[in-house]
């Protein structure tokens, strides 16, 4: 298995120098921005000198000047560019000799993306090259991205269609090659690409069918319901009453694996937002959901109000906590690699620099969290990376660390679950490639442990 144990070498930046984003911009506050001037400056953000997720972005002021619509287009028009950058790039590359400064070039990768996926010529080239017009000290570069995105008009569709999917970065293709394999691979990038359904979970697993069919979705194998991405979540039916929550269908496995019980001591570890602390509350126990985040605990309880649902809500840090539990769940901070599908942003602005910290904190973090079991308690330890080092290389150590621990294999017998699946130390691998047919689902690593 490759390793992480050590921070990896930063290999810098696959799509080249990181240029500065900060060029200046004419901004009077109150202005609001187009859908378009958003994306782009979302993707400066992202691309720039001090690289940001999209998911940091959603809430700048800025942002929130949009109303709600041209918002949702603003990131959907940032993220969908965002997947797509290497075909941009490749599809720039013959009319751009040279490469204009970043606010310039993301204008060019956004009417790329635009023009290639069907975007109507007249409208996307005009209103780009009005934007770089107004852009400080680079309007003169107007002329520039009108020839550039004329030439990219022309080649179309059909140029865009023939090329292949976006490859991962260096820092994170090498050791998922050494892990799953070139193959594989390809297969997980495939799955990138095409994107995310939206997958929701039932507050009772009994109703899924029925809700399945209210909300005109299809019943997945492992009780979670799938809808089309796009769809108004708001406006489904169930939602006020909070007879489901919007969760991917892997990352609903930890919680069903733990199988807590009516009155149940259980402790959701690292709960916010919270998708999996709902889950473990509608069992009937008694759940405490702990996060170092006040503000990522601020929407848990926004989604415990929505679904009536009940637990005991502290801010605090998983390595000092104390007490004593029937069941614990630690889905443990971590790259998040196996959720590219929905975040294509991550790869382009993480260099894995952090994933050797990481890996450190969620040993700490399984350590202290094997102290919180009561005798013969259970524990479920899971992260959303496709790295080994912070799935099953925790577990095969921690084996070694704990006398009278074991893993569970008993617990993975449930619907849906394909045997396939089943690691050698006997937890789960998710990858995003896996129900290719059905949507795939995101990566995950989880496994059920007992302590004597
Ligand atoms: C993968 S997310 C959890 C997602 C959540 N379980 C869910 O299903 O919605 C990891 C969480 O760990 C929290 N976290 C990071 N370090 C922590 C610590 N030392 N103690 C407690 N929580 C921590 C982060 O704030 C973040 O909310």
């Amino acid at each position: 298995m490759p390793s992480h144990r050590s921070t990896p070498p930063r290999k810098g930046n696959p799509r080249g120098p990181r240029q500065n984003s900060a060029a200046p911009r004419r901004e009077t506050p109150q202005r609001i921005p187009s859908a378009r001037e958003a994306a782009v400056r979302m993707l400066n953000d992202v691309l720039g000198d001090e690289p940001r997720l999209l998911s940091d972005l959603r809430e700048a002021p800025w942002l929130g000047r949009l109303d709600p619509p041209e918002r949702a287009r603003a990131l959907r028009l940032a993220t969908e560019t965002l997947r797509w950058l290497e075909r941009c790039d490749r599809m720039l590359a013959k009319p751009l000799q040279k490469q204009p400064p970043l606010p310039v070039l993301n204008i060019l990768r956004l009417g790329t993306y635009e023009l290639g996926t069907g975007g109507a010529a007249h409208g996307v080239v005009n209103d780009l090259v009005q934007m770089t017009n107004n852009l400080p000290q680079l309007g003169h570069l107007k002329g520039l991205v009108n020839a550039v995105l004329r030439k990219i008009a022309d080649a179309g569709e059909v140029q865009w269609n023939k090329l292949r999917n976006p490859r991962l970065p260096d820092w994170l293709r090498d050791p998922l090659v050494e892990a799953y394999g070139s193959e594989r691979l390809l297969a997980f990038e495939a799955a990138h690409a095409a994107g995310a359904a939206l997958d929701l979970t039932p507050r009772d697993p009994a109703t899924a069918a029925e809700w399945a069919e209210k909300v005109n979705g299809a019943l997945l194998p492992t009780g979670s319901i799938r809808l089309e991405a796009g769809v108004q979540v708001s406006a489904l039916p169930g939602y006020d009453e909070g007879a489901w929550w919007v969760q991917d269908a892997a990352a609903a496995l930890p919680a069903m694996l733990l199988a807590a019980k009516p009155g149940e001591r259980v402790i959701d570890l690292c709960a916010a937002p919270g998708g999996k602390t709902l889950q473990l509350a509608a069992t009937g126990a008694t759940v405490t959901a702990l996060d170092i985040s006040a503000h990522r605990l601020k929407r848990l309880e926004q989604n415990l109000a929505r679904t009536g649902l009940a637990a005991d809500v502290l801010a605090g840090d998983a390595l000092q906590v104390d007490g004593q539990y029937d069941a614990v769940l630690l889905d443990a901070p971590c790259s998040a690699t196996g959720t590219i599908r929905r975040h294509p942003d991550l790869p382009l602005a993480r260099d894995g620099a952090e994933i050797g910290e990481l890996i450190g904190l969620q040993e700490a973090m399984l350590d202290h969290a094997l102290g919180l079991l009561a005798p013969g308690g259970r524990l479920v330890f899971c992260t959303c990376s496709l790295i080994p080092d912070e799935g099953e290389c925790h577990i095969e150590e921690a084996l070694q660390r704990h006398p009278g621990l074991s893993v569970d294999r008993a617990a993975l017998e449930r619907p849906g679950i394909d045997p396939a699946w089943i690691t050698e130390e006997g937890g789960l691998r998710l990858t995003p490639d896996l129900w290719a047919e059905q949507g795939g689902m995101d990566g995950f690593y989880m496994a059920v442990m007992r302590k004597d």
